[in-house]
């Protein structure tokens, strides 16, 4: 699933880019063409910074962006899978994909220029957003400065202690106006990093409700499509499915990023199963242990891949104990079926 595009155009034409019609906004952006990132302190949002702020419409300005950039020679980073939005309503695809309302938290990975940003923050939320790239990081700090909804923390999403940090945001205890106290997650994230992302963030239903990703489009496919027998059928569907209700929503044309990537996005949205609605395993180590070793040896039948776990004629007898053929390979069973067989061979 991993990597694909980032085979980006050696220049940055511009020229295929609509001019903007709105001013560059901030003066972040003179500094951004200066090559030089504005130095603006990082700010924790707090319930009175977020409370008493008032969203601020901003025209979206990242063709602006993009020229000012261009202007002084930054090319977007292959290696940071940069592939800028440049269809406003995929964004909105995105956002409204989350059902992000007024008073949301959602953390956004790579917010880049900060496009989608601006349309998470006029939904009324608050944004965490995490960004590698300090040039970009820095440019979208200052783009929002002084709205006190939106956190940027120049990080390594694939390196950050995530639990640690959305512990110390959230509310402790669910609010009392019946709203969730769950933040959101919604991301157009580099295509290069998409298993770790999903990888992440799907086992935290008691941190996130909603994840919308948008991915390339084979890999949303994979992850969401791939059926039994399948040939791309392997232990990220039994990953995703025990820890969330995945849906595909829409492909996006290649067309809508800059530079233009080889291949074509989907936006996926992950439904977060709580701790209480996963499968009932006995230990989910085990479950997802058992379910690599199956398919480690995809071609071969369950009764000889699992033989590390117990005999062949223990994991016979639980195969017909769980309503499945003896000779079965992994391809064949569903997750309700792995569930049932790991709860079977562990207790043999
Ligand atoms: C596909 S671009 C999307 C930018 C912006 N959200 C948009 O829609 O135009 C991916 C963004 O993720 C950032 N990025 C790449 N790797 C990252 C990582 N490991 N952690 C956080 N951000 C990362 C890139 O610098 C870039 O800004």
């Amino acid at each position: 699933m991993n990597s694909l595009l980032h085979s980006a155009p050696p220049a940055f034409p511009i020229t295929h880019i609509r001019a903007s019609t709105s001013p560059p906004a901030h003066d972040s952006l003179a500094a951004a063409s200066a090559g030089k990132p504005p130095r603006t302190p990082s700010r924790k949002l707090s319930a009175s910074t977020t409370s008493k702020r008032k969203p601020k419409v901003q025209e979206d300005d990242y063709r602006s962006t993009l020229e000012a950039l261009n202007s002084k020679g930054r090319f977007p980073r292959k290696s940071l899978g940069q592939h800028y939005m440049l269809d406003g309503s995929v964004n909105d695809e995105l956002v409204a994909a989350a059902n992000v309302k007024e008073g949301d938290t959602v953390l956004e990975i790579g917010p880049g220029t900060g496009s989608l940003t601006n349309v998470i923050v006029n939904a009324g939320a608050t944004v965490l957003a995490i960004e590698k790239d300090p040039y970009m990081a820095a440019l979208v700090r200052e783009r929002f400065a002084g709205l006190g909804c939106v956190e940027v923390l120049e990080k390594d999403f694939t390196r950050f202690d995530l639990c640690a940090h959305m512990s110390s945001i959230l509310p402790k205890e669910t609010p009392t106006d019946g709203n969730s106290s769950l933040a959101k997650v919604v991301a157009n994230i580099p295509f290069n990093i998409s298993t770790d992302v999903v990888k992440q963030l799907l086992p935290m239903g008691d941190v996130f409700s909603e994840v919308v990703l948008l991915l390339q489009d084979e890999a949303a496919l994979r992850l969401v499509g791939s059926s039994l027998d399948s040939s791309d059928y392997r232990p990220i569907n039994i990953f995703v499915n025990f820890y969330s209700d995945p849906e595909y929503k829409i492909k996006v044309s290649r067309t809508s990023f800059f530079p233009q990537p080889k291949v074509d996005a989907a936006i996926v949205s992950f439904k977060l199963k709580q701790t209480v609605d996963y499968p009932r395993v006995s230990s989910i180590k085990s479950f997802f242990s058992m379910v690599n070793s199956a398919f480690n040896g995809k071609r071969k039948m369950l009764r000889k891949s699992l033989q590390h776990i117990c005999s062949p004629s223990d994991i016979e007898s639980a195969l017909c104990a769980a309503d499945l053929l003896p000779t079965s390979r992994p391809e064949e069973l569903t997750l309700e079926d792995f569930v049932r067989l790991h709860n079977l061979l562990v207790k043999i």
